[in-house]
């Protein structure tokens, strides 16, 4: 049945869905998005705090993606840098719509459009948090599409991209089928999710710009921001 999901796919999706639940920001860390000061300078902080904290969540979650770790080492790296800041975006979106008790989200939004982010980028990232908000994605859908997004063969210096493809395929087969079992009146909805994929990828041009004009400006990242995005 075209549809229908085998034993070994829900196994594969309990794999991922576990890793993706226990794989979280720390609510202390989360918490501190409600009690720090609304200086420029202090959300700076506290974002930058976030986005070390989700690089070592995403870290954690892409080791428990089955076959990741039988890649090749350097294009483990690869597929991690390359997908970082799309998978942060990816996990933000979700806090926003989702799971964050609503005090967050406002306080979230508030902290990063006072952060030192151009205006310019602002319409984009937030039009991308509105249109995750609004596919009201299931956590399977959301666990599941944030793997499909580390696992994307034409990253920059991958070497083995048929290695990659070989486990990007399945999960977007188990992805098709869940679509179909919790969005049955909408056949499109499988087709929506790839489409914020590559809206995704205009977000790391984006993403970019940003880190540019920060470092304009001497804004500091912490060690492992300047590793995984290439930055000083
Ligand atoms: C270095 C900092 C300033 C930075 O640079 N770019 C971005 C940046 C930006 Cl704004 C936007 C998108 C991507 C990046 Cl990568 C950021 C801030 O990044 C994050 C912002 C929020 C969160 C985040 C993720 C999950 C969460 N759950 C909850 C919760 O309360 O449950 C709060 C929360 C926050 C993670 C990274």
């Amino acid at each position: 049945e075209k549809f229908e999901i085998t034993k070994e796919q829900q196994d594969f999706m309990n794999v991922i869905l576990d890793a993706y639940n226990r794989h979280q920001i720390p609510p202390d860390v989360a918490k501190k998005l409600l009690q720090e000061q609304y200086s420029a300078e202090e959300n700076f902080l506290l974002l930058t705090e976030m986005a070390t904290s989700q690089v070592q969540v995403l870290v954690e979650f892409t080791k428990n993606i089955p076959g990741f770790l039988s890649l090749d080492h350097e294009d483990q790296i690869a597929l991690l840098k390359g997908s970082a800041v799309e998978a942060t975006f990816l996990r933000s979106a979700q806090a926003f719509s989702t799971k964050m008790p609503s005090g967050h989200t406002e306080v979230l939004e508030e902290r990063i459009r006072k952060s030192g982010i151009s205006e310019e980028f602002m319409t984009p990232m937030f039009n991308f948090y509105k249109s995750i908000g609004e596919l009201h994605m299931v956590q399977e859908e959301q666990a599941l599409l944030t793997a499909i997004t580390i696992m994307t063969p034409d990253r920059p210096y991958v070497k083995d991209q048929q290695a990659v493809e070989r486990l990007q395929e399945p999960m977007l087969d188990i992805l098709r089928k869940l679509c179909a079992l919790h969005h049955p009146g909408e056949p499109q909805y499988f087709a929506r999710l790839l489409g914020r994929l590559t809206e995704l990828r205009t977000l790391n041009h984006y993403h970019a710009e940003m880190l540019t004009s920060w470092r304009m400006n001497d804004y500091k990242f912490t060690p492992l921001l300047c590793e995984i995005w290439d930055v000083q």
